[in-house]
């Protein structure tokens, strides 16, 4: 098959599909790989090293579109990238479509087979492409609410750990799943003191288990949430529906009554936020204001380290990559239910129940397809 890895082109992604050693893997199974010139050169990955893996390299994006069976990225397609999307041709990447019909649409237009990192599912539960970028999105979450607490950057002045006579920072954690789990170790590890709530009381049950009184685990209804955000000096957003829009945990009457100068880190923003003032925004203009609350929804945080991240990404994503490439869609997806459960758009059909429903489009499930 055919391989191709375009650099990405989102704002401040720094990210690649491939590294050189996913490259030589897939080139020792017989593939012929074609990567984008510079596609990893922001991470210190040269086009020298993926020429040494047996790639070649293409200087346009369009051609490397118009000769690649199948497309290896990290972020969602932007609209000029949809674009040069074709029938048949399988684009492997995050989509997180729910909140996104533009997107959707333009998938469903192009006829390709598009399965998404964030919906295949693991053999031990959970969602194993999705969780090193939110391994390292919870972690971060906490860096950057750290960060907007202080005053230059619109934050109310209060330093995360407090000093010894000074009360530590409240940090109030929605959503106790990978994300929040990240975010807890950090907080923790900074000397905050935090509340996370989930409406999975084995998730918290876990949580209480390796943290104990360090930390107020609480089952997740619109009374705690309303209460733990009032009190709160930083919100991160961590919950979510797999493949589903996320839910408005907190409402905008809710944001008006928090503490002046409270920050809150919508991580769950590439699914469309838990607060209902969130919107995306970018690691060029990463916050917004409404009513005193310094709001961060960068959608795509892991691109900040895009190099940490880009190898915990193959690490996760490179195992189906081959299976993909050595079998073709169909008999991949025939023979592992797991990443059956990735394809969201597929031959002009929306495969995934949750976007589906959420956008509106009939659904017709993958099995379907592979029959
Ligand atoms: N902005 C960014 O750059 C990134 C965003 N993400 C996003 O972060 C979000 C969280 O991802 P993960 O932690 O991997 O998911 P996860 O599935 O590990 O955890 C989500 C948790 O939310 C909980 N939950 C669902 N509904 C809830 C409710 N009403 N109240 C409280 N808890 C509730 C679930 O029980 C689960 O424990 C996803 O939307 C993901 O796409 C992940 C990485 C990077
Ligand atoms: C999960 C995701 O959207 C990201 O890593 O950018
Ligand atoms: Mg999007």
């Amino acid at each position: 098959m055919r391989i191709a890895c375009p650099k990405e082109i989102k704002n401040h992604e720094y990210r690649v599909g491939l590294t050189p050693a996913s490259v030589r893997e897939l080139v020792a199974r017989g593939h012929e790989l074609i990567v984008q010139s510079a596609a990893g050169s922001a991470i210190g990955l040269s086009d020298e090293q993926y020429l040494a893996a047996g790639a070649q390299i293409v200087p346009e994006a369009a051609e490397l579109f118009a000769r690649a069976d199948m497309i290896v990225k990290v972020k969602e397609p932007q609209p000029a990238e949809c674009a040069l999307l074709r029938p048949g041709q399988i684009l492997y990447t995050y989509l997180h479509l729910a909140p996104d019909p533009e997107q959707t649409a333009a998938l469903i237009r192009s006829g390709a087979i598009c399965i998404a990192y964030e919906t295949v599912t693991g053999p031990g539960g959970g969602l194993p492409l999705l969780a090193p970028m939110s391994e390292v999105a919870g972690r971060m979450a906490v860096q950057a609410g750290a960060a907007h607490l202080e005053k230059s950057k619109g934050g109310m002045g209060v330093l995360l750990g407090g000093v010894p006579g000074v009360a530590a920072a409240q940090v109030v954690i929605l959503g106790a799943g990978v994300v929040g789990t990240h975010a807890l170790q950090m907080a923790v590890g900074l000397g905050a003191r935090v509340t996370v709530l989930d409406k999975n009381v084995d998730r918290l049950r876990q949580l209480d288990l390796i943290f104990g009184n360090r930390i107020t685990t609480l089952y997740s209804s619109a009374q705690s949430v309303e209460e733990a955000v009032l009190a709160a000096d930083l919100v991160i957003g961590g919950v979510l529906i797999p493949g589903a829009a996320a839910p408005k945990l907190v409402t905008r009457a809710m944001v008006a009554r928090m503490k002046k100068g409270a920050v809150v880190v919508d991580v769950a923003i590439d699914q469309g936020g838990c607060f209902e003032t969130s919107h995306p925004t970018t690691h060029a203009e990463p916050t917004f204001v409404v009513d005193g609350v310094v709001h961060y929804c960068v959608a795509n945080m892991p691109g900040a380290v895009a190099r940490t991240s880009t190898f915990a990404l193959n690490n996760a994503t490179i195992g189906h990559a081959l299976a993909l490439a050595d079998k073709g869609w169909r008999q991949a997806l025939r023979d592992d239910v797991h990443l059956r459960a990735g394809l969201n758009v597929a031959a002009g059909q929306v495969t995934y129940e949750a976007v589906a429903r959420a956008l509106g489009h009939p659904y017709v499930p993958a099995a379907t397809l592979l029959a």
